[in-house]
């Protein structure tokens, strides 16, 4: 899972924004291959709609060939009803764009066969062939779409009931009346979207910070259903300082350095967009752990070999080292983070103690008299304490280090290696200048 930050609602917005089109425009959808969009709707897509609005008007994009599927509808609200997330919609973006009504594809919450109408649903995103992108938002109490805690992760379309804190939190929408917040709702299921072959998650909003570290830094759980996007191989979540502000200081620093990393001071943010590539239409950006790679980080016409385990943040530092490019010499092509790292020395320590970097330990010392004494003296107050002597408890202090290279030297067979085992085991010369 990917985590971008930008400083505040807008410039998060606009990220996705140019997400969107980018991967339209690099999909060159037609009428017999459309590139299907599932969308969401609250407060915080407000902005990338407006954006997409504009970005159409200003002709960088066309939605003539796209066919879109919501997530979810209140049941009982008629489509007119103004919060119904038909009229949302409606509002805030098909009827601005070019899409054919056709290619829109709502839950109907009226629908007198509720069952049915979530079977039709999920047919319908199946015949589209699934969902190309599927942008997402966050509940405050973790819920992807409509899926509340406690929602299976392999969920589907269906019906089912808001939490509390949904209708409290929606109730803003409906003159903060709670009475006046449906009670029920269709949703697609955590699996309809992680089925999706890639996933957005917008998040803004410093209500949404508990969610988000939830679902950032805790296990995937069916309590925080947006946790799930860990699952998917191409997902990312998309914030703002305000959401990102119970990150721990760690996540949000890998997260940014790694943007930085790929993109290089001579780049701008939006060198994290997806890739136009000559590699085929349908061909989506190729993600390393260290985020979307760009055009101008990925050498043309290479494979680049990519993560698609969900791992931590921590362990998804380690694939980026394995481009597997090659130039026409047959020579490795690296990529500027790869020549980063191959550049620092080679650590000099074996196995893993090596990998972990010499600095992390602090050189290995002899044993000395300083470092033994406390055991010792816990050895022997014990022994005293419960009546009983072990072996060692009759030996003095000064016999227990005198006598350890005896013992051992004399375990060996021959006498010549014996000799020199004992010459080597000496005690400490520290002792002796004590
Ligand atoms: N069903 C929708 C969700 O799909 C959406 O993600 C959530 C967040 O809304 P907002 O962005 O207004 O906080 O609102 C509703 O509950």
């Amino acid at each position: 899972m990917g985590l971008i930050i930008r400083d505040n609602a807008e410039s998060a917005s606009s990220y996705v924004a140019d997400y969107i089109v980018d991967r339209i425009t690099s999909f060159s959808p037609t009428q017999t291959r459309p590139f299907v969009l599932g969308l969401p709707t609250g407060s915080s897509p407000l902005g990338i709609y407006k954006s997409l609005v504009e970005k159409y008007k200003a002709g960088l994009v066309s939605f003539e060939n796209v066919i879109t599927f919501n997530m979810d509808e209140y049941i009982s609200l008629p489509p007119t009803h103004p919060q119904s997330y038909a009229s949302y919609m409606h509002d805030n973006f098909f009827s601005h764009v070019n899409i054919p009504p056709q290619n829109i594809n709502l839950l109907n919450g009226l629908a007198p066969d509720l069952a049915a109408e979530c079977s039709r649903y999920e047919s319908k995103i199946a015949a589209a062939d699934g969902i190309d992108l599927f942008l997402a938002g966050l509940g405050e109490d973790g819920h992807l779409a409509f899926n509340e805690p406690g929602s299976s992760l392999a969920s589907r379309t269906r019906v089912v009931t808001l939490a509390e804190d949904t209708i409290l939190a929606n109730s803003r929408f409906f003159d903060d009346d709670v009475d006046k917040v449906p009670r029920m709702a269709l949703t697609v299921g955590v699996k309809t979207v992680l089925e999706a072959k890639e996933v957005l998650m917008i998040v803004l909003g410093a209500r949404k910070a508990r969610a988000l570290k939830k679902c950032v830094e805790e296990g995937v759980s069916c309590m925080w259903t947006g946790s799930a996007l860990q699952m998917h191989e191409r997902a990312i979540v998309v914030c703002d300082e305000e959401a990102a502000g119970e990150l721990r200081w760690k996540t949000v620093k890998y997260f940014k350095s790694i943007e930085h990393r790929e993109s290089g001071p001579d780049h701008s943010p939006d060198q994290s967009l997806p890739i136009r590539n000559d590699l085929g239409a349908s061909q989506t950006n190729l993600k390393t752990a260290a985020g979307p790679l760009t055009p101008e980080s990925t050498p043309k016409a290479t494979a680049t070999h990519t993560s698609s385990s969900p791992i931590s943040p921590v362990a998804e530092t380690a694939p980026t080292l394995l481009t597997t490019s090659f130039d026409a010499d047959q020579s490795p092509v690296y990529t500027s983070l790869e020549k980063e790292i191959l550049a620092q020395p080679v650590p000099k320590s074996h196995g893993l103690l090596g990998l972990l970097g010499t600095s992390s330990f602090p050189p290995i010392e002899s044993a000395t008299r300083h470092s033994r004494e406390p055991s010792r003296a816990r050895s022997h107050s014990h022994s005293q304490s419960d009546g009983h002597a072990s072996d060692g408890d009759s030996e003095t202090e000064s016999e227990y280090i005198d006598l350890e290279p005896d013992r051992m030297a004399s375990r060996l067979s021959d006498a010549a290696f014996a000799a020199e085992a004992l010459r080597r085991l000496t005690p400490n010369p520290e002792e002796g200048r004590r």
